[in-house]
C-alpha cells in the first residue's frame, strides 16, 4: 500500500509501503494512484513528495508478479505519466534504493533528492526484462544516451554521488531526505514545471550518434553471451533517439512483451529467487538457519598460499577480516606473499580509496608466517594445501592442538571426505568444508559442506563468512566431489568419450559454448591444468604405477574408462601452463587456444589402436550426453539428501561453473526440456553405452516422470512418496 499524509501545510506526502523493499505490487500501485488523485483534487495541497517506508524508496515491480497470471506491469507507465502531468510539483525523496520501476516512478517526478547513501538503477536486464514503464525513454532524455545505455544494459546500481554528477538527481543530502524534499516542494509551489517533464524534452544529440550506437551494440552483444535482454534494452534506447516519446514508449512495450514471454526472463527470475532461497539452509537432521547463530570471526588464517590460498586471503582482506597466511617454508611463503600483494594491489586499484580502505600493508590486517604457533588466537582457519588426504589430516591434527578450542577449522578440499579430515581433530563439530572456486577472489560461489558431526553454529558461521566476503554460500552434504564436482564428473567424462567416438575438442567446446557456457570442457581443462585430475586419478589407482597389471586400457572396475587425458599428461601436455593440452597455445602460459592438428592425428591413431570406428556426432548428441548425464547425477544428489532442493544445484552451477544464468541452472533447464524427454534420451544413450553407468537415468528422475512430471517446486515433496507406476 501507500500511506497518504501531510508533510507540511501545503505538501502531501505519499509513502510507498510494502516491506521489506517496498516492491510495487498491484496494491501499492493502486494506493499510489489514489494518493496522486487525492492530492490533485485537494485545493489545499499545492505540492507532493513521494518517498518509501523504512528508509527505502522502492526496489521496483514485485518480481513474483511477472510469472503470475495477473501481470501488474501495464499499470505502472500510466501512473508515472499521471505523476509527470501533475500541475502540482512532485518531488521524489530517494532513500536506500530506487531500482527498476521504483526509479521509473522517480523519473516521472519533477525533482529528485537522494540521500548520500542511496543507490539507484534499472536492473531489469538482470532479470531478463527491460525498464518497461517508460524508463528507456525518460532516462536518455535526462542523462543522455551514453550514460543511459550503460545503466540500462548493465543494470548496475549507481551511488547517489555519481547520480548527482550524471544529473540523475538534483540534490544529494546527508540529513533527513524526506524533510529536504518537503522543503524543496514548498519552495517550488507555483513555479512552472514544463521543462521538468522529461517526456517533453528532446534526447541530447551526439555529434556521431550513428557510429556511437553501432559501436555500443557490438559491445552489448559481446557481453550478453546469448542473453536476449541487453540487446533489447539497447533497441529500446535506440528508439528514444529516433522516435517521439509516445512512439518510443510503444516500441518499449513491444520489446518488453517479447522479453516477458521469453523463457530467459523466467529463468533469470527463478535464479534471482533461488539465490535468496539457498540462504535459508536446512539439513536433513533438522538444523536450520532459523535456529543457528553465527559466531563472530575477528581474525582468520589461511594455510597454503597456492592458487586457491592467494585468492582466499584476498577475499578475507577485502571483507576487512584480519588474516594470517601460512606456508610450508620461506621460499613458498615469499612466492605466496608476492602473489597476494599483487592481487590486493589490483583490487585496490579498482576501488575508489583502495589502498587506504584495504590497509593491507598493515601487519595487524595481513600477516605472513611459516610458524603454526601464530595461529593460536585466530577464530577460523581455512586450509588450502595440496589435495592429499594424509597431508590434510596432518595439518588438521596440528591445528586442533594449536588453535583455541572455539576456533573453526575449514578445508578447501575439492572432493575429499570431510568426516575423515574431522576425525583427526578434537573438535569434529567445528570442522567444515569451505569449497572456493578459482580464482577465489573473483568467483562468487562458496560450497559449504557439513560433515556428520558439524554443528549448526559452524554451518551458520561459514554462511555468514560467505556473506561478508560477498559470496553466495550453498550448504550441501558430504560425498565425493560434493555437489558441483560430482555433477561435473559425468559431464567431462561424456566430453572425453565423445572424442574417442569421433568428435574433436573444438566441436564439443563450441556446442557447449553456444549453449551459453562461458568456456567449454576442454578449454576449461586446459585452463585448470590436466595434471590436477591426473594426480587425483593416480591417487585413486585409476592410472599410474598403482594400476594393476593387465587392466584393460579402456576399462576400470568393469566400466568404460578413457585413458585419453592420462595419455596427454604422460606427454607433458598439461594445458595452458605447458602451452599444449587439448589445444595449442602461443607459448607456455599463453591464453589463446588454437585447434591442434597434433591432437587430431593423435585421436585418429588412438581410435585405430582401439578399433573404434570414427563417426560423425551431431550437436544434439554432444549437448544431450554432456548435459543430461550431469542432470541425472543432480537427481541422484537430490534423492540422497546431499542438497535440500534443485535451487541449490542451480545456484552452484550458475555461480561456480559458468552455467548460463539465462538458462536458470541445470535442474531448471531440465524442467524446461521436460523430464520425460530427458529420461527418454538417457535411456537411449544408456542402451547404446551399457558400460557407462553415468548415462543410466537416476531412479528419482524416473519416479518424477512416473508421477506425471511435476513442476520443479514440487520435486522434493515426491522424494518419499510411493509411485504405483514404478
Ligand atoms: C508493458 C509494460 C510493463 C512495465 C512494467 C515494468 C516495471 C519495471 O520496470 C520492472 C521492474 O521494476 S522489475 C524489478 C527491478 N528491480 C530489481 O531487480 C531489484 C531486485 N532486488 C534487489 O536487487 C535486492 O533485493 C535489493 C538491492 C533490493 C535488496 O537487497 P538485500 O540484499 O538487502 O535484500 P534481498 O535479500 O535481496 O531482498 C530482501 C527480500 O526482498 C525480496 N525482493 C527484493 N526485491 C524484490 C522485488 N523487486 N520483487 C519482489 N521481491 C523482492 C527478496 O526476494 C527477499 O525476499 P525474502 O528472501 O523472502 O526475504
Ligand atoms: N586449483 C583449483 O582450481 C581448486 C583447488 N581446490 C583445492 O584447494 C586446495 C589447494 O589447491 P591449489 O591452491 O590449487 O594448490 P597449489 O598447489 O596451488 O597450492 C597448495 C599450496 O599449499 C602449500 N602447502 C603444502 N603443504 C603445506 C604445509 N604443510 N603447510 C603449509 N602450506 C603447505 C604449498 O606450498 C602450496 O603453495 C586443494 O585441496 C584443491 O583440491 C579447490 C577448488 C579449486
Amino acid at each position: 500500500m501507500a500511506q497518504y499524509a501531510r508533510g507540511a501545510a501545503a505538501v502531501a506526502v505519499i509513502r510507498l509501503r510494502n516491506p521489506p523493499v517496498n516492491a510495487l505490487s498491484l496494491t501499492v500501485l493502486q494506493a499510489l494512484e489514489d494518493g496522486l488523485k487525492r492530492a490533485d483534487a485537494d485545493p489545499s495541497v499545492k505540492a507532493v513528495t513521494i518517498c518509501g517506508e523504512n528508509g527505502k524508496f522502492s526496489a521496483g515491480a514485485d518480481i513474483r508478479v511477472f510469472s503470475s497470471p495477473k501481470k501488474q506491469g501495464l499499470g505502472l507507465g500510466p501512473i508515472i505519466s499521471l505523476i509527470e502531468r501533475s500541475e502540482k510539483p512532485v518531488v521524489a525523496a530517494i532513500e536506500g534504493i530506487a531500482l527498476g520501476g521504483g526509479l521509473e516512478v522517480a523519473l516521472g517526478c519533477h525533482y529528485r533528492i537522494a540521500h548520500v547513501q542511496a543507490r539507484m538503477g534499472l536492473p531489469e536486464v538482470t532479470i531478463g526484462l527491460l525498464p518497461g514503464a517508460e524508463g528507456t525513454q525518460r532516462l536518455p532524455r535526462l542523462i543522455g544516451i551514453p550514460a543511459a545505455l550503460d545503466i540500462i544494459t548493465t543494470g548496475r546500481h549507481v551511488p547517489a554521488t555519481e547520480a548527482l554528477k550524471l544529473g540523475l538527481v538534483d540534490e544529494v543530502v546527508e540529513e533527513n531526505t524526506v524533510e529536504a524534499a518537503i522543503r524543496l516542494a514548498t519552495k517550488l509551489i507555483g513555479q512552472p514545471l514544463g521543462h521538468r517533464r522529461l517526456s517533453l524534452r528532446p534526447v541530447p544529440r551526439l555529434p556521431n550518434m550513428e557510429a556511437f550506437l553501432s559501436d555500443a551494440l557490438m559491445k552489448v552483444k559481446k557481453r550478453a553471451q546469448g542473453c536476449l535482454a541487453p540487446e533489447l534494452c539497447f533497441q529500446a534506447i535506440k528508439a528514444a533517439t529516433e522516435l517521439p516519446f509516445a512512439d518510443g514508449v510503444r516500441k518499449e512495450r513491444e520489446l518488453f512483451n517479447i522479453l516477458l514471454t521469453s523463457g530467459q526472463a523466467k529463468a533469470l527470475q527463478y535464479a534471482f529467487f533461488a539465490e535468496r532461497a539457498v540462504e535459508k539452509w536446512t539439513t536433513p537432521n533438522g538444523a536450520s538457519w532459523k535456529s543457528a547463530s553465527p559466531q563472530p570471526i575477528r581474525k582468520a588464517a589461511v594455510i597454503g598460499l597456492g592458487t586457491m590460498g592467494r585468492g582466499i586471503v584476498t577475499s578475507l582482506v577485502k571483507a576487512k577480516i584480519p588474516v594470517v597466511g601460512l606456508e610450508q617454508d620461506l621460499e613458498y611463503l615469499n612466492t605466496g606473499r608476492k602473489a597476494v600483494m599483487l592481487l590486493l594491489e589490483r583490487e585496490a586499484m579498482k576501488m575508489e580509496q583502495g589502498a587506504q580502505t584495504l590497509d593491507f600493508h598493515n601487519p595487524a590486517r595481513l600477516q605472513f608466517t611459516v610458524d603454526f604457533d601464530v595461529l593460536r588466537d585466530v577464530d577460523l582457519v581455512i586450509e588450502a594445501v595440496f589435495e592429499n588426504m594424509a597431508l590434510k589430516k596432518e595439518i588438521f591434527n596440528k591445528l586442533s592442538r594449536i588453535c583455541k578450542p572455539e576456533a573453526f577449522l575449514c578445508t578447501n578440499t575439492s572432493a575429499l571426505n570431510i568426516d575423515e579430515i574431522a576425525s583427526v581433530t578434537n573438535r569434529p563439530q567445528q570442522v567444515i568444508g569451505t569449497h572456493f572456486f578459482s580464482p577465489a577472489h573473483v568467483m562468487r560461489l562458496l560450497e559449504i559442506i557439513y560433515g556428520r558431526h558439524t554443528s549448526p553454529t559452524t554451518i551458520a558461521t561459514a554462511m555468514q563468512l560467505a556473506k561478508v566476503m560477498k559470496k553466495v554460500g550453498v550448504v550441501v552434504g558430504n560425498c565425493f566431489g560434493f555437489v558441483g564436482n560430482r555433477m561435473m564428473f559425468p559431464y567431462t567424462q561424456q566430453a572425453v568419450f565423445l572424442l574417442e567416438e569421433g568428435s574433436r575438442p573444438e566441436d564439443v567446446d563450441r556446442v557447449l559454448e553456444d549453449f551459453g557456457f562461458k568456456i567449454g570442457p576442454f578449454r576449461m581443462s586446459d585452463l585448470a591444468g590436466l595434471d590436477v585430475g591426473w594426480r587425483s586419478r593416480k591417487d585413486q589407482g585409476l592410472t599410474g604405477p598403482s594400476l594393476a597389471p593387465g587392466t584393460p586400457a579402456r576399462q576400470r572396475r568393469g566400466y568404460r574408462y578413457s585413458p585419453l587425458p592420462d595419455l596427454l599428461c604422460e606427454k607433458g601436455r598439461f594445458g595452458q601452463k605447458t602451452g599444449k593440452g587439448w589445444y595449442q597455445y602461443e607459448k607456455a602460459g599463453g591464453r589463446i587456444s588454437k585447434p591442434d592438428p597434433w591432437i587430431h592425428s593423435f585421436l585418429s591413431e588412438y581410435r585405430d589402436t582401439h578399433q573404434i570406428k570414427t563417426r560423425f556426432i551431431d550437436q544434439e548428441e554432444i549437448l544431450e550426453r554432456c548435459l543430461f548425464a550431469l542432470i541425472s547425477e543432480g537427481f541422484d544428489i537430490l534423492a540422497e539428501g546431499i542438497a535440500s532442493g534443485p535451487e541449490h544445484l542451480d545456484v552452484i552451477y550458475i555461480n561456480g561453473y559458468g552455467w548460463p544464468k539465462h538458462r536458470g541452472g541445470p535442474m531448471f533447464y531440465a524442467s524446461t526440456v521436460g523430464l520425460p524427454n530427458i529420461l527418454a534420451k538417457l535411456q537411449k544413450y544408456s542402451e547404446m553405452h551399457p558400460d557407462v553407468p553415468q548415462l543410466r537415468p537416476s531412479a528419482f528422475l524416473k519416479k518424477l516422470v512416473a508421477m506425471g512430471n511435476p513442476p520443479l517446486n514440487d520435486w522434493m515433496s515426491y522424494l518419499h512418496r510411493q509411485s504405483n507406476k514404478l
